[in-house]
């Protein structure tokens, strides 16, 4: 029988707190909230005319006083062409400030997404990061700009309805609101729930989103495993586990929207009752008591509303928590290092770096090396030694535990002059460029995948970054060559191009720093020895500082440097010749390597 895991309870947060922070992240959009108070104020205020119209008309009319009659039309008429003005104004407005708040908060999103650590992104699954980004962001945005707005509204004209009925009739306004009131009551009662049940629903709508990312992903695994009906029966488990939590959550709204009929119509027959008692006692006439009761539904409707609203503003309060939680993995970044004056501008230094993944054992103990400005550093050792670690936190995707990583500052070697071999576009950014082993394919065509993050440059430079790494022709071959739209898991280029395209991608911005993942893995012999030509040219006519990844022997050979490693630690460092003659275990490993290759 299949086992489905509970899902962990969901932080819940203050709805008020929610609103003014979601208010925070719409940027300078958020002062949109003026002109639209400022309208919901008007608005308010041509109802109160309304009221007042009816009023007057209903009064000249049993006592036969032509002034209140005329007085009551013109009022009537003004407040129609004024109504119509601030609808216009209002939907323009309501309008724009959805559209810039939806785009001010999901901009602010992707780009927390694109500065947090890997591992803490690492805890999320794609499926419920996706939901979060798009569905939850979404949903919580209409918490300000529509839910949050309907609600300043009706409390505006909730106060400006009740300050006039007061001055109409004080007992049986206080009598209406008083029952009217039944109503907030039991939502505002009901909300604590009613969030609970909404974070329990969003996780296990999350926890759907997964599983239909993983049968998205693994067709092929799916269909080879015989997994269909089990993928079938988990997605029935977890669409029953919605199911149940949005019937919770209907069912608390069902519960206090009947709290707000049975407001609504005791209030009617309270006003009936006393408005009765006056009538016979002389103080009221019938005229008047049926104005108050046609009126009425302007003091109730907001109290009615503000109670609906509540409840739509804690289901974008739950989903705006979700989104939150991603925001806030965005840690501040450490001081800056006091710029180390002895390494060179482009050297990279690696001093007594450990690292641990979460509780587990250390992978990476007290490694220290200087890549040198210029220099083809080769880190090979076993499988699971720790390379790829290393190297991730050489590009700052991991944060060492213990120990530093620093970067060289003063400006002392020559500059890139005889460029008849990179683009000519000077670098401005010294950060390190990371090429990963598996080439990530954006969505768009083969030269949007080259460019991709850095627009302006022309499409000689494209070529000639995709010529150094020997895809260009592959390229071409293709019927739309450069236009050629890639699918999602890049074809129609095979591994091998699209390793080079990636490679491609990263000379095309001049990294001064250049950080490569086996960078040679997929290839055929003879683009692994044009790759390994490419290395050794951009260290050493360029000045490029390359710090590589690999197994393969090739690569090794050429390297100036060549770092060992063993379970975590570096063993020796030296070039590829002196450590065959000294280095214990480095001769049986690249040995065993190279036979893996072959
Ligand atoms: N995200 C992760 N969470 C937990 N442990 C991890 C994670 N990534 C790697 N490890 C572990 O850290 C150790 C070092 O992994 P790493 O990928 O750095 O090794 P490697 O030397 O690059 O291996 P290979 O040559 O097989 O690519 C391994 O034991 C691995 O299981």
């Amino acid at each position: 029988m299949l086992v489905e895991q509970s899902i962990s309870e969901p932080q819940t947060y203050r709805p008020i707190k929610i609103l003014i922070r979601l208010w925070s992240l719409t940027g300078t959009y958020r002062w949109f909230v003026l002109p639209l108070l400022f309208a919901a104020l008007v608005a308010s205020l041509v109802e109160v005319g309304y009221l007042e119209s009816i009023r007057r008309l209903v009064k000249g009319a049993s006592e036969s006083q032509f002034s209140l009659i005329y007085s009551g039309l013109l009022i009537g008429v003004s407040i129609v062409v004024l109504r119509i003005v601030v609808t216009v104004f209002t939907t323009w407005t309501e309008t724009a400030f959805q559209q810039k708040t939806q785009v001010s908060i999901q901009s602010r999103l992707l780009h927390s997404l694109g500065q947090t650590k890997t591992q803490e992104l690492a805890k999320y699954h794609t499926g419920d990061l996706t939901s979060r980004v798009w569905t939850s962001a979404a949903e919580a945005q209409k918490g300000i700009n529509q839910h949050g707005i309907e609600l300043a509204k009706n409390i505006i004209q909730l106060l400006l309805a009740f300050a006039y009925f007061s001055w109409v009739n004080l007992p049986l306004t206080l009598a209406i609101i008083a029952f009217t009131l039944i109503y907030p009551l039991v939502t505002v009662g009901l909300g604590k729930k009613l969030q609970r049940e909404h974070d329990q629903m969003h996780a296990s709508e999350a926890s759907r989103d997964e599983l239909l990312t993983d049968v998205i992903h693994a067709p092929v695994e799916i269909r080879s495993y015989g997994l269909a009906g089990y993928v079938q029966q988990r997605f029935q488990q977890r669409m029953h586990r919605v199911f149940k939590q949005a019937m919770s959550v209907s069912v608390i709204q069902r519960l206090s929207e009947a709290a707000g009929r049975v407001s609504t119509y005791g209030g009617m027959i309270l006003i009936l009752y006393l408005g009765g008692m006056q009538v016979l006692q002389g103080q009221m006439d019938v005229g008047g008591l049926a104005a108050f009761l046609v009126a009425s539904s302007q003091l109730t409707r907001p109290i009615e509303a503000l109670s609906g609203l509540w409840n739509q503003v804690i289901g974008s309060a739950s989903h705006a928590a979700r989104m939150f939680e991603i925001l806030d993995l965005v840690k501040k970044k450490p001081a800056a290092a006091s710029p180390q004056h002895m390494l060179k501008k482009g050297s990279v230094r690696v001093e007594q770096v450990s690292y641990r993944y979460s509780e587990q054992e250390e992978v990476l103990s007290n490694i220290s090396f200087t890549a040198a400005k210029g220099v083809l550093t080769v880190i090979t050792g076993p499988s699971g030694c720790g390379k790829t670690t290393l190297l991730k936190m050489i590009a700052g995707v991991y944060e060492p535990e213990s120990g530093s990583i620093k970067f060289g500052h003063v400006n002392g070697l020559k500059e890139r002059d005889n460029s008849d071999l990179l683009p000519e576009k000077p670098n401005t950014d010294t950060k390190p460029i990371y090429v990963p082993q598996q080439a990530f394919v954006f969505s768009g065509t083969v030269e949007e995948n080259l460019v991709f993050g850095a627009e302006g440059l022309s499409t000689e430079e494209v070529k000639l970054a995709a010529h150094m790494t020997h895809v260009h022709e592959a390229i071409m071959c293709q019927t739309n060559g450069y236009e050629t739209q890639l699918q999602p898991q890049g074809g129609p280029m095979s591994g091998g191009e699209l390793q080079r395209i990636s490679l491609a991608r990263a000379v095309l911005r001049k990294p001064e720093i250049l950080l490569l993942d086996e960078p040679t893995s997929s290839q055929d012999p003879w683009h692994e020895q044009q790759l390994n030509l490419l290395f050794s040219g951009l260290a050493a006519e360029h000045g490029t500082t390359i710090i590589a990844v690999t197994h393969r022997l090739s690569l090794l050979e050429r390297a100036d440097q060549v770092i060992y490693m063993q379970d975590g630690q570096v063993v020796d460092i030296g070039t590829h010749r002196e450590l065959l003659e000294r280095t214990n275990g480095y001769h049986a490993c690249i040995m065993e390597q190279e036979d893996k290759v072959i």
